[in-house]
């Protein structure tokens, strides 16, 4: 099942589960629809080999995702789910999922069921292991649609403000700011002034630049407060983010008077084929998976240290996410302005 933002590489996951278990075991796979709502309703598709044909370069989930929660409601708790399982004659059940799914999976895991986890954001804010797939897809793209706001920005001597996505850390912030040469990055770890950033601006300005500022959505101005949010909640009920860019710019172009716009990647991070590093950690990371199920590590996730794929606890990605350390954001600061 895949749970969670949907990201570049899930395909890549089912593919390479599906066809390392079958080459290596003759394994049967069954794959549960949107999340734990299909696993709760016990809602599912086949997999045979045929269904996994070419599909680690589609974006998106053949099996689709949600944020459901495997213990609300009747249908949710380990006794249900673990019924459901039995019925189906389903030996294990393969999570691939962010930090709220893998909580889930794990509590799961605790109570009895046969779970291996797979780690999924392109936030790539999960502990655990050194990078997760789709970051670097959504790096890429921001990176090229980045690139495409500097040479309009320029032209019109106009400050360009970049929103990109990461809730609680800035690393898609960090490399496709870092990538592009940003002016300023602004990241939910590190607090900024409207200070700063106006300092920042101006100072690129007198030099002639377009000055350019990417920003993640989590990001808070000044050294306290909430996330930016006016879009109301998310079906998990947590604030859907989104905006701050527009804050941001309206600050900056109030206290400068130099034009000022803001571009919103959303979703078109999101979105679209996973490129070939994303392909190559997702396939590897499906095929190590189904070796977990096999040797019954339940509980374990596969996961990328340097170059290997090895397993750790699921609880390993559970107790705090992987922010962005400050000496990162320091090392990258000695170029802003
Ligand atoms: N501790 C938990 N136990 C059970 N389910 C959880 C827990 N935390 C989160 N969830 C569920 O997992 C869903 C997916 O988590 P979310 O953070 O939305 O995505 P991701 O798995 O990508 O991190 C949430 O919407 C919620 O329903
Ligand atoms: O609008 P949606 O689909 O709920 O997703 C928005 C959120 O999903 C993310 O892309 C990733 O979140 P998860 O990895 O926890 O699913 C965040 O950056 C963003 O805040
Ligand atoms: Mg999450």
């Amino acid at each position: 099942m895949t749970s969670g933002g949907d990201c570049p590489g899930l395909n890549a996951v089912i593919r390479g589960a599906v066809l390392g278990g079958i080459k290596r075991h003759g394994d049967e796979f069954v794959g549960f629809r949107d999340g734990w709502r299909g696993v709760k309703e016990g809602d599912f598709m086949n997999l045979p080999r045929g269904t996994v044909r070419g599909i680690s370069k589609q974006g998106g989930t053949i099996l689709g995702t949600s944020r459901v929660n495997p213990y609300e409601g009747p249908l949710g708790g380990p006794e249900h789910i673990s019924k459901v399982l039995k019925d189906h004659k389903v030996d294990a059940l393969m999570v691939i999922g962010g930090e709220g799914s893998l909580a889930g999976a794990n509590r799961l895991a605790e109570a009895g069921l046969p779970i291996v986890g797979v780690p999924k954001t392109i936030d790539n804010d999960l502990n655990g292991t050194d990078y997760t797939f789709g970051f670097d897809t959504a790096v890429q793209i921001g990176t090229e649609a980045i690139d495409r706001l500097r040479t309009t920005g320029e032209s019109h001597h106009r400050v360009m403000v970049a929103e990109v996505m990461g809730r609680h850390a800035g690393w898609i912030a960090l490399h496709a700011g870092m990538a592009a040469g940003a002016h300023a990055i602004l990241i939910p770890e590190v607090p900024a002034s409207a200070d700063d950033v106006v300092n920042w601006v101006q100072e690129a300005y007198d030099r002639g630049r377009g000055p350019l500022v990417v920003v993640a959505e989590g990001f808070v101005m000044g050294e306290t407060g909430e996330a930016y949010s006016h879009l109301g909640l998310d079906e998990a009920g947590r604030p859907r983010l989104g905006g701050i860019g527009e804050v941001v710019a309206r600050i900056i172009q109030e206290r400068t008077g130099i034009e000022t716009r803001c571009t919103t990647l959303g979703y078109i991070q999101r979105g679209g084929v996973p490129t070939a590093y994303d392909r190559v950690l997702a396939t590897r990371l499906g095929m190590a998976a189904a070796e977990a199920a096999h040797d019954g590590a339940w509980g374990e996730m596969v996961a990328l240290e340097g170059t290997n794929i090895h397993r750790v606890p699921l609880s390993a990605a559970l107790h705090s996410l992987k922010t962005v350390p400050k000496s990162r954001y320091e090392e990258v600061a000695v170029l802003f302005g």
